[in-house]
């Protein structure tokens, strides 16, 4: 939905292809009616139909976002002001990232997000925005290339991870947690490969992250090595450098991988396993 009038209510919702007005606006998202219990009596007849609308969000996301050359998905908070500390330090993210030949791919939303976008467009690189559908929505950044507007956050979810050799996380709330969670989990648990998160700006992330190490790892709820997923800093340059050195020495891990299952396949073959 976006553009207010005024009133508060928006005057226009997008659903996928569809552009709704007026009085054909729904004051609900279709996040909210898929997941609602209370809905229970439309499962029969709607979620056969939903299914086939969420695979169409992951045949749109797939095919668009194949073509991406290496990414970094840039999350943080959708509420915080344009010369705001931490937008200032994603336009500065974004800029760096681009200059270093990563896309950047955000919510597409406000605050740190169109920020980021608007470092990697002004320096000169592709800015990427996955919108989602929410009642309050404004509509994608300006400063985006290619623009993706999605109506279920796992679809959208999942183009944020498997398009990205990295996540940086920016002072955000809820939407900006549970990214950075669903990432570590991922890593974590081993569903995706071990890409680096750096988690930037230090006075926000440390209380944070002595709760998880002395609560979470202390209390034996996470092992202390799940902590060294994690790079926290201030700095740009530093954020960066860790992003392509991860990425590279991930790259030769996966190369040494192939070369061993390649000389034990010419082995087997010498002996005639
Ligand atoms: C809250 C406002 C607008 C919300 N618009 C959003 N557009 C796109 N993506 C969003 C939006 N809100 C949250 N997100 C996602 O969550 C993260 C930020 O959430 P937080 O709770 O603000 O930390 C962000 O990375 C997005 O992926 C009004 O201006």
């Amino acid at each position: 939905m976006r553009n207010s009038n005024g009133s508060g209510q928006p005057n226009e919702q997008r659903e996928g292809p569809v552009t709704l007005r007026h009085k054909a606006i729904r004051h609900t998202t279709a996040d909210q009616r898929l997941l609602d219990s209370r809905l229970r009596a439309d499962w029969k007849t709607k979620d056969a139909w939903r299914a086939l609308r969420i695979l169409s969000e992951f045949v749109e996301g797939f095919d668009t976002m194949a073509d991406l050359p290496p990414a970094v998905s840039v999350f943080g908070s959708a509420r915080s002001k344009p010369g705001s500390p931490e937008c200032v330090m994603a336009e500065e993210l974004g800029a760096a990232l681009a200059r270093s030949g990563y896309a950047v791919i955000t919510g597409g939303g406000p605050g740190v997000m169109e920020a980021a976008n608007k470092g990697a467009s002004e320096a000169g690189g592709l800015s990427i925005g996955l919108g989602i559908e929410l009642p309050f929505e404004q509509g994608l950044n300006e400063f985006i290339d290619i623009g993706i507007d999605f109506r279920y956050f796992f679809a959208r979810k999942t183009m944020f991870v498997k398009y990205a050799q990295a996540f940086a996380v920016l002072p955000g709330g809820f939407g900006t947690m549970d990214e950075l969670f669903e990432a570590l989990t991922l890593v974590q648990t081993r569903k995706v490969t071990r890409f680096p998160v750096v988690l930037m700006g230090r006075d926000y992330w440390r209380g944070l992250l002595d709760w998880m190490e002395k609560t979470m790892a202390g209390g034996g709820k996470i092992s202390p090595l799940d902590l060294d997923l994690i790079c926290l800093t201030d700095d740009v340059s530093e954020a960066v450098r860790h992003i392509i050195e991860a990425d590279a020495a991930i790259v030769a891990e996966q190369e040494a991988a192939e070369r061993a299952a390649a000389e034990r396949l010419a082995k087997d073959a010498g002996t005639g396993d």
